[in-house]
């Protein structure tokens, strides 16, 4: 089954079309990875598919539903979640603060509990500092729990911004390049942090990302795209034994890495 598709979808700004007649689709519980060189159209899918953008053409289907004209807020409530490549945290606010303000997204009292600081109120708040203990833990923070997000590693920061994501329920994950800015070391248990969240959580999961070793590691199909067309979709050998991929994404990236 699967828990997103994109069915020949098109995004033009002005003359530039950024993402041209592109059709994949995700299987559900599974993590899709998508490549390309920079300026490929890849962060525009994560925008058309989170509503930041509309598309010019097409159909994305969410849970087999259209989500054409949805605004971006509805799509998080149904279940569709992000990071940005440049992170988006409450700098001032810790650690702890951070992961908490997100999981208050998910509250469902109003603001007269609130005031009178009823049952209702006490329970759910108790509910949301577990929830928020709870996936301090799993992303490997607990030791950064009073530290202000700005002073953070920026490792931390990243994971701190997946820890949000996941405070608002989320069926479909995207990671925009999670392993931006980490050494090799962090790149690897963040790989293996990946893989835990996806059974954990009971998610799937879509990521762009420029390191190879990670995407080829963790990812259970590729899409390669360059110049908004889709290059080249497949298993990490196809895509690694696929010579246009090589000769337009892989041998560059290569150098780089
Ligand atoms: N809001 C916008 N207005 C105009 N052009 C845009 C807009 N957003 C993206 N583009 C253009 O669309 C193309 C694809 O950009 P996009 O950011 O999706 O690429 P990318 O594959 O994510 O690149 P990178 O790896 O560098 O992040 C680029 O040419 C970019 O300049």
């Amino acid at each position: 089954m699967n828990i997103l598709e994109f069915k020949n979808v098109t995004k033009n700004f002005g003359g530039l079309t950024a993402v041209g007649n592109v059709s994949f689709e995700v299987e559900k519980d599974s993590i899709f990875g998508l490549i390309g060189p920079n300026g490929a159209g890849k962060t525009t899918i994560f925008n058309l598919i989170t509503g930041i953008y509309k598309i010019s053409q097409g159909e994305i289907y969410f849970q087999n539903h259209s989500i054409h004209g949805l605004q971006p807020y509805k799509i998080a409530q149904g279940g569709i979640t992000r990071t940005f490549q440049n992170i988006r945290l409450f700098k001032k606010l810790t650690t702890y603060e951070n992961i908490l303000t997100a999981c208050h997204d998910n509250a469902n009292y109003g603001i007269l509990d609130t005031m009178l600081r009823n049952a209702k109120y006490k329970e759910q708040e108790a509910k949301l500092h577990i929830k928020a203990q709870e996936l301090m833990e799993i992303l490997g923070l607990s030791s950064q729990k009073d530290i202000i997000a700005s002073n953070l590693p920026y490792g931390m920061q990243r994971r701190l911004e997946i820890a949000r994501a996941l405070a608002l329920n989320p069926s479909l994950l995207l990671l925009d390049e999670p392993a931006a800015g980490m050494n090799p070391d962090e790149t690897i248990k963040l790989m293996e942090l990946i893989k835990e969240i996806r059974t954990r959580f009971g998610l799937s999961i879509v990521v762009i990302e420029h390191h190879m070793d990670l995407i080829m590691g963790i990812c259970d199909r590729i899409m390669v795209l360059n110049f908004g067309r889709k290059l080249a979709d497949g298993i990490a050998q196809e895509i690694q034994e696929n010579p246009k991929v090589r000769e337009a994404y892989l041998g560059e990236e290569e150098e780089h890495c």
